[in-house]
């Protein structure tokens, strides 16, 4: 779903992201972990086609995000920290023009409001405007979004940055359910333990180089921060 090929991206002769090889498979979650300036978001935004390559290539679902960008793009939910709504608009009202305007066919308000109860939005809030949300609410139309789509690739920057613990276990959750659903994700986390707990594979970048890739599988939370700050130091 996702692949890079000696990825690499610089500005002003630096390197932001040099040499990635990395794919990430449907049904799988992939967390790029690192401290800031890393490299992660540098990633997401040449798989987005926001960055062209200095060097190598990215590709999502086959496609060139570059030369192909609508085909990507109808494939690919990029959620950021701070999901960008219609203030103006409810919850139900943007999922229902986004999704129009992502191409969804089927949009009754029957079906479009069983994917916001998916999605774990409350019912009470699906006609509220969306200017009345939490960041967790805005979060949840985002995914909303993915599954109306039926999105293949999704893109997370930071999404649970500013969450409390439950909204948080909440957001992993649903994003559990969009592996489930045969979704690749690759997800730019600080939160270690997180990271471990909804990761099939995590990745250590540095400077713009993936160090590290590990199988959360057999890793404890301890041992993932201790690699981690190994990885740092
Ligand atoms: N548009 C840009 N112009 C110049 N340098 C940039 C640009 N975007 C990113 N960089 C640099 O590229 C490097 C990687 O940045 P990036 O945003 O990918 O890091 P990050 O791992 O996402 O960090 P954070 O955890 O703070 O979000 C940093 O040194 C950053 O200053």
């Amino acid at each position: 779903m996702f692949k890079a090929t000696q990825l690499s991206k610089k500005f002003n002769q630096n390197y932001a992201l040099q040499n990635l090889n990395l794919e990430v498979n449907a049904g799988e979650i992939f967390c790029l972990l690192g401290a800031n300036g890393a490299g992660k978001s540098t990633t997401l935004n040449l798989f987005l086609g926001f960055l062209t390559p200095s060097d190598g290539s990215a590709s999502v679902c086959g496609f060139c995000p570059q030369s192909a960008p609508l085909e990507v793009r109808r494939r690919t939910l990029y959620i950021p920290e701070n999901v960008a709504l219609y203030e103006d608009l409810t919850g139900f009202e943007n999922l229902q023009y986004l999704s129009a305007l992502a191409g969804v066919k089927n949009r009754n308000k029957a079906t479009l409001e069983d994917i916001l109860d998916k999605a774990g939005l409350a019912s009470t809030a699906f006609h509220k405007r969306t200017k009345e949300y939490s960041k967790g609410m805005r979060q949840k139309v985002g995914i909303a979004l993915a599954i109306a789509k039926d999105a293949k690739a999704l893109l997370l920057d930071e999404p649970t940055s500013g969450l409390d613990p439950k909204a948080s276990v909440d957001f992993h959750n649903l994003i559990s359910e969009q592996r489930s659903r045969g979704a690749a994700i690759l997800m730019a986390t600080h939160d270690l333990f997180r990271a471990k707990e909804v990761a099939d594979r995590v990745g250590v970048m540095r400077q713009g180089k993936l160090t590290r890739v590990m199988s959360t599988d057999t890793l404890s939370a301890n041992a993932l921060e201790e690699i981690y700050l190994q990885e740092m130091a």
